[in-house]
């Protein structure tokens, strides 16, 4: 069985799912670690900063992959993609979430708490640490593709 360091954030709108969702990883044999880069019951951060951050836990090394939700999972997928050799998806269904991984080797999934309801939002999670990218698949080549062009 694969094991993950995790690292959760939301911003306001997407503090309630962060927090279940951050439950249920830290119940599940699979995950070794859970860090959470916020946003607190109490405390109010842009979702860009939240987003970020956790994106260069990944890119460090410090974490093996991030769980960002917002509003509607746009946002934080779009300022964690800004971080070098990351690969945000917002995925809502089971079968982007596969292929988010198996086409996409995309570290972060970001999901949105406005658009989705929770039980699903914590299916997407459990499936998705079940899937491992395979580097011999025909995906590779087209994975390569987007981090040559970032040089990475
Ligand atoms: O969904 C969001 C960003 O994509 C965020 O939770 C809310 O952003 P806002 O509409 O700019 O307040």
């Amino acid at each position: 069985m694969p094991e993950w360091r995790i690292v959760v954030g939301s911003d306001d709108a997407g503090f309630d799912y962060k927090e279940i969702i951050k439950r249920d990883l830290e119940g599940n044999a699979a995950v070794t670690s859970v860090a959470d880069v916020g946003v607190t019951a109490d405390g109010h951060t842009n979702y860009p900063a939240v987003a970020t951050a956790a994106a260069e836990m990944v890119a460090r090394g410090d974490a093996d992959r991030a769980i960002l939700i917002c509003g509607t999972g746009l946002g934080v997928a779009i300022a964690a993609n800004k971080v070098k050799g990351i690969r945000a998806v917002t995925a809502h269904d089971s079968f982007s979430v596969e292929r988010s991984i198996l086409s996409n080797d995309a570290q972060i999934l970001c999901m949105g708490q406005r658009v989705v309801g929770i039980e699903q939002a914590r299916r997407n999670v459990r499936e998705w640490l079940g899937y491992v990218f395979d580097p011999s698949s025909a995906s590779n080549d087209k994975v390569r593709e987007i981090c040559s062009y970032e040089g990475v």
